[in-house]
Order: structure tokens, then sequence, then C-alpha cells
């Protein structure tokens, strides 16, 4: 069996050598030449599968290591009989990281807490209802809005309410044929309809935010923030849309070690499953121990101080920011940068892997922290 896959997803050699001879491509130029023969087609989000990619091909499962399906014809494939996985879920929570690194970054500069914010959720599948109910945990005031859900935990709203939070953070698919499409959801109507000051985040895919509408309203209204991980363009950032923006990143949202490790192994899981073979396999043993397994804080620390070092310690924003930034300015050639920055993304960890070490006297705000995202330690 020939299994072909994308040279930057994770585990493969470790997961997929004993079903068959393995064969790495670059996913963004990977051609029909190249995968003719293959069995099993493993893929990230920059790879088109579609008729042109298979058609006269023996691939008989396509796999994509991502939450997002939108590169993949999934009509096509099924029309053929070809098998078919995504990774729902495998790294959301690395998401809910990077939005609540961006509120801290953006209150910092604010002086303001977490908690004076409204944030306003678009879509509330995997990432967006995790988003939320870590927020509300932390005593966030969240709204939500999902018109194909109707979940009474979260609860929804609607659309207008949302938008008119004080953050919206975007986590919806990019769709066209659907009764409530996302593509350019927020165009320069609602852009216009949202408050003045408000903070757009968007990490869900470039194409949900009408890029050019964006521009133009970052110029006309400065007091507009926006916080961007993808973009139209991509793999394409256009230079005067980046300057604009408080804070962009080159499409890394997801990218935690933990969320790419469940990513491949998902699929593994589910390619096991169509050949009817067993899944002997441990994700767990794989994940190695991360740098950083503990911290803690002087007797007494108020959380309000210390949660916002905790996070920037798990992760911080800004690194990425000025990656990009710095990637941007320095080369001729943005999306090779662009993709250069994707594949050599350094190591890190979701704020799950981090324990917080407290006193019993100071336990009061470990469900802040669990709520957070991180592991709480007690000790006496
Ligand atoms: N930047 C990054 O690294 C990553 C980006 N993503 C993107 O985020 C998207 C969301 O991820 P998940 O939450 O895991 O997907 P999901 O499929 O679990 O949830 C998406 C939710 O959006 C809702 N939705 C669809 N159309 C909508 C609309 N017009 N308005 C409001 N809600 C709508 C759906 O009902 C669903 O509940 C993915 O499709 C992917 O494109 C996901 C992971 C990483
Ligand atoms: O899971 C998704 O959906 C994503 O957007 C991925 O995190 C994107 O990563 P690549 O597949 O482009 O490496």
């Amino acid at each position: 069996m020939k299994i072909v896959a994308d040279e930057n997803m994770p585990l493969v050699e470790s997961l997929f050598q004993e079903l068959g001879e393995v064969v790495r491509l670059p996913g963004r130029s990977m051609t029909a030449d190249d995968v003719k023969d293959a069995d099993i087609l493993l893929v990230r989000s920059v790879t088109k599968v579609n008729e042109a990619l298979l058609s006269g091909s023996k691939v008989k499962f396509v796999g994509t290591a991502t939450i997002g399906t939108d590169h993949v014809d999934l009509d096509w494939l099924a029309a053929q009989g070809i098998g078919f996985a995504n990774a729902p879920g495998c790294n959301a929570h690395s998401v809910v990281d990077y939005v609540i690194s961006a509120l801290i970054c953006l209150c910092q500069d604010e002086n303001k807490d977490i908690t004076d914010l409204t944030v306003g959720v678009v879509g509330a599948g995997n990432v967006g209802s995790r988003l939320v109910h870590r927020l509300r945990k932390l005593g966030v005031e969240v709204k939500a809005y999902d018109p194909f859900l109707e979940d009474d935990s979260l609860p929804l709203t609607s659309f207008e309410e949302v938008i008119g939070c004080d953050v919206v953070s975007l986590h919806v698919p990019l769709t066209e044929d659907t009764d409530y499409p996302t593509y350019h959801l927020i165009d320069e109507d609602v852009l216009r309809r949202m408050n003045r000051d408000a903070i757009l985040i968007n990490s869900a895919r470039g194409p949900v935010v009408d890029n050019a509408a964006l521009k133009q309203h970052l110029i006309l209204c400065t007091e507009f923030k926006a916080v961007l991980d993808v973009w139209e363009t991509e793999p394409e950032v256009e230079r005067e849309l980046l300057d604009l923006v408080d804070l962009g990143t080159a499409h890394i949202a997801g990218y935690s070690l933990d969320g790419k490790y469940k990513g491949t192994f998902q699929i593994y899981s589910q390619i096991c499953h169509f050949l009817g073979l067993p899944n002997r396999k441990q994700l767990s043993q794989m994940l190695p121990e991360p740098d950083l397994v503990q911290v803690g804080f002087a007797k007494g620390s108020v959380f309000e101080e210390v949660f916002p070092r905790l996070v920037q310690v798990a992760y911080d924003i800004r690194r990425d920011d000025r990656a990009l930034r710095r990637a941007v300015l320095r080369s001729a050639n943005i999306s090779e940068a662009f993709d250069l920055l994707r594949k050599n993304y350094p190591t890190r960890r979701e704020f799950s892997s981090l324990s917080v070490k407290m006193r019993r006297n100071d336990s009061a705000n470990s469900p802040k922290f669990e709520a957070a995202g991180f592991k709480v330690k007690v000790k006496n």
C-alpha cells in the first residue's frame, strides 16, 4: 500500500509506516501525477482535493488532519466512493488558547481586565462552544450565535446581538452553498453595525471576512481593532492590511503540538477502522513531555495580576505576530515566507499541559485557572 502524505504532518512515519510505504510531499504543490498510484492520501488545509487531483488515481481514502474541510470536494469524493475523514475538534483548545492570548494582550495594552469585555462568538461548534465555556467560567459575559444549533447549554442568541459585543470572534467553516453562507459574512455593512471600538478576531478562514472592506474600515475607524490569523489572499498577506491590524499571525491558531498530533492520530484511527485493522497505538505515549510542566506563584498572589502573566508564559501571541511582521518586511516572496513560518513553527503546547501549583489558602481561584484551560495542583 502506498501512502502519500503532506510533508508538514507530524507522526506519519510512527503511525503509518507499518501499513505501507510512506511518501512525503509539499502539500501546496501536490499534483495529480504525485498521487496517481497512491492508495491513501493524507493532507492538510493547503492541498485542494478534488477531481483535478484525484481523477484516474488509485486513491481510496483521503484523510485531512484538520478541522476545516473547505479544501476538499466532499461531494465528488462521496460520488466516487472514496473514503474520507477529517479531525473534528483536534486543535479546538489550541484555537481557544490563541483567542484568550489575543484578548489578554489587547487588554494589557488598554489597562483592562478580560472581564471588562463582552465577547460575541459566531459559530458554536467544537471551537466556539469551548471558547464560550472557558470564557464564561472566567467570569466574562459571552454571547453566541449559530443558526444550525439548538443548544440550551450555551444558550444562543441573534447575530445582531453577537456583533454588538466588544469582541467578535469567528469560528465558522467557510461555506457558500448553505442557508447561512459564511463567505464574506463580515462585510462592509456588518463592520458598520459593530461598535466603533470593537475587536474582530478571525481565526476561522480568511474569506469569512471581506478583507478589502476590513482594510477600509480600519483606515476610517481608528478605534476599531482586528486580530487576523487567516487572510483572504493566503499564503499572500497584504502588507497594508497587516500594518493596520493589531495582531497578525500566519494561520497558526491551531498549531499547538497537541493539536497537530491529535489531528494525525484521529485520521490514523479512522483509516484503521476503514481498513478493518486494530488501532494499537496510544497518542498519550507519543506526545513528548512539555518543557515547562508546572508554575507556582508567591503566597497571596492576586488572580487578576498573575493570570495574564500565566497566559503569556503558556502561549504569547505577540511572538507569532512579530514573526509574521518580520517575515513580511524582510521577504521579497511573502507567500513563501508565510509557508516557511508555518513549516518551522516552534513547539507550542496547549494550556492544559501546564499545571498551576498553589497553596490551599490561595485555592479559591483554582476553578478560574481550570476554566482558562490550565491544570491545578493544590498543596498544603
Ligand atoms: N486558524 C486555525 O488554525 C484553525 C481554523 N479553524 C477553522 O475554524 C472553523 C471552525 O472550527 P470548529 O469549531 O472546529 O468547526 P465545527 O464544524 O465544529 O463548528 C462550526 C460551527 O459553525 C456553525 N456555522 C456554520 N455556518 C454558520 C453561520 N453562517 N453563522 C454562525 N454559525 C455557523 C456550524 O453550525 C457549527 O456549529 C473550521 O471550519 C476551520 O475553518 C479550525 C481550526 C484551526
Ligand atoms: O484545522 C484546521 O482547519 C486548520 O485551519 C489547521 O490548523 C490549518 O493547518 P494546516 O492544515 O494548514 O497545516
